[in-house]
């Protein structure tokens, strides 16, 4: 494709563009090279690296200056998802966005899920990478960068898929990571505190995920909205002010109402009422929590044009996602479930949601990703304190961090919890304690394959290191 195509402006010399990027060091002959300022560095600074590698054109602020032509743009990040949109044309038929700060990924798997029972070829794209029955991808990001995302849902189109359900977090919406995705639904999960190392107020943070609906959602879309979640109004208020549809999901929602969920040792039992109709359904789900990912879900194949009849018959088929309240091992009648929460808010909401599911006590493990918000730690740790009857303090994912000053940023909030900063040990010294119909959750990693140190990552599964301290367990108890 030419510049001037991709670009649609006239541009002299007009080359051959062959990809693009916003990496100097992925450049290749051919390739366009977007300098995007960052908050490590400006990319601007590695054009003379693209230019060495092949680079055929730049697209950059305006005023920087290089040998090869310049599309100059304000908003680069902008454009460069435009570019890329062109470049990679193909988009499913239907394409679902879902932004909130908790049940993202499950949302947008039970929306796969719902739309695969009704005969649809479905995706989804997100946290546990971009997945279908067709094509797969690993993906380093929950949202990617707009290169990959378009690269991958042109790839998933031309598999067959027709209908996709992706996570759009509060980065990829600052970033600009997911402009030119044409969305036909935009959902909303619920709004707590993260994040807020990157965005400078908990409003900034809200305005970025608003943008799914003021600027991403198209003219002709539909909002699917949880309204039993925190910040549910104030989006609807944003669906109104541009005079667009909505689907309100939830114990509040007007078109998908919950009227009864119990809980019980495996699934939930749902009574629901969708147009005018009262509807039943049993999904094996631990945590009424997912009560609402899964009205929220149904909400969104809804808005995107399925009968609510057909989609209320298929609620009872759906499954969990991976790491998210997975029941990983039995032992005394109680048993060991790993689950993501990484927010004061999903800490609180995961301890709750299993209590149910345990006849004896709730034994909780989390730690505090290193390198992101610091001032979630304590909260977290008073979340854990106030919901678990035994916590234990571990390592999530230092990073750079000193792991120690994490651990104690968070028994600021459960100064009476067990500090062991060793997740393995942590792990193990939780299956040790477990007495008859007790209960250990094990927070903040999920399906995640590793333990990230410094820049190195060993390799780490809660669910696995969980079994092989229940077996030992179990062997030595005979
Ligand atoms: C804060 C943040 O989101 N940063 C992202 C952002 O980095 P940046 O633009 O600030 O990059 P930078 O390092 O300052 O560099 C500026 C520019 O120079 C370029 N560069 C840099 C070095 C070089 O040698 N050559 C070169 O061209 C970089 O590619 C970049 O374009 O753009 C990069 C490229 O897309 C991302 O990899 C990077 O994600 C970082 C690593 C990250 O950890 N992001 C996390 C927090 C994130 O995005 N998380 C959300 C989900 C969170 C959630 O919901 O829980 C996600 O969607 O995954
Ligand atoms: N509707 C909800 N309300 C409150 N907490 C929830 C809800 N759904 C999920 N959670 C909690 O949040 C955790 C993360 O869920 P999930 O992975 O679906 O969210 P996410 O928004 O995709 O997270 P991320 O931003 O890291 O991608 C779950 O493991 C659970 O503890
Ligand atoms: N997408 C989230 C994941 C957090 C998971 C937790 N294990 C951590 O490392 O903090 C983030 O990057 O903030
Ligand atoms: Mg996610």
């Amino acid at each position: 494709m030419r510049l001037s195509e991709l670009a649609y402006e006239t541009i002299e010399p007009d080359p051959q563009i062959d990809g693009l990027t916003a990496d100097s060091r992925a450049v290749s002959r051919g390739f366009l090279f977007a300098a995007l300022p960052g908050v490590q560095a400006d990319g601007a600074s590695y054009i003379p690296q693209a230019e060495e590698n092949g680079a055929a054109a730049i697209l950059a602020l305006p005023g920087v200056t290089s040998k090869l032509p310049v599309i100059v743009d304000a908003e680069p990040r902008r454009r460069l998802a435009q570019l890329a949109a062109r470049f990679y044309p193909r988009q499913p038929e239907v394409v679902a966005g879902i932004t909130g700060t908790n049940g993202k990924t499950s949302t947008a798997r039970f929306a796969a899920q719902l739309w695969t029972l009704l005969g649809c070829e479905a995706g989804s794209i997100g946290t546990l990478g971009a997945q279908s029955r067709v094509y797969e991808r690993a993906l380093a990001h929950t949202t990617p960068d707009p290169v990959t995302l378009h690269e991958t849902m042109d790839a998933m189109t031309r598999a067959g898929v027709t209908h996709l359900a992706m996570e759009v977090s509060s980065h990829g919406l600052a970033q600009h990571r997911a402009d030119g995705v044409h969305f036909r639904v935009a959902a909303f999960t619920n709004i707590t505190q993260d994040h807020l190392d990157y965005h400078p107020t908990f409003e900034d943070y809200f305005n970025a995920k608003g943008r799914l609906f003021t600027d991403l959602l198209a003219s002709n879309g539909t909002a699917a909205i949880n309204m039993d979640g925190e910040g549910a109004e104030a989006v609807v208020e944003l669906a109104r002010l541009r005079g667009l549809p909505t689907v309100q999901t939830g114990w509040n929602g007007r078109d998908v109402k919950l009227l009864s969920c119990e809980p019980h040792m495996s699934g939930l039992a749902l009574e629901l009422e969708c147009g005018g109709y009262v509807y039943r359904a049993d999904p094996p789900l631990i945590g009424a929590f997912q009560a609402e990912n899964a009205l929220l879900a149904a909400g969104i194949v809804i808005a995107a044009g399925a009968k609510g009849a057909d989609v209320m018959m298929q609620l009872a088929n759906i499954e969990g996602a991976p790491g998210r309240m997975e029941f990983v091992a039995e032992i005394a009648g109680g048993g060991v479930y790993v689950d993501y929460a990484h927010t004061p808010d999903a800490v609180g909401t995961a301890l709750k949601a299993i209590r149910p599911h345990a006849p004896g006590r709730v034994i909780a493990i989390l730690g505090a990703g290193g390198d992101r918000d610091r001032t979630k730690r304590p909260l977290m740790g008073a979340a854990a304190k106030a919901n678990a009857d035994i916590v234990m303090v571990t390592d999530d994912n230092p990073r750079t961090e000193d792991p120690a000053s994490i651990r104690a940023e968070i028994l600021k909030g459960c100064p009476d919890a067990k500090e062991i900063g060793d997740r393995g040990e942590a792990i193990a010294a939780g299956v040790a304690m477990l007495d008859e119909g007790d209960v250990l959750l094990i927070l903040g990693k999920g399906h995640e394959a590793g333990q990230q140190v410094g820049d190195q990552v060993f390799p780490f599964d809660d669910a696995s290191v969980a079994r092989d301290a229940v077996a030992d367990r179990m062997k030595e108890l005979g």
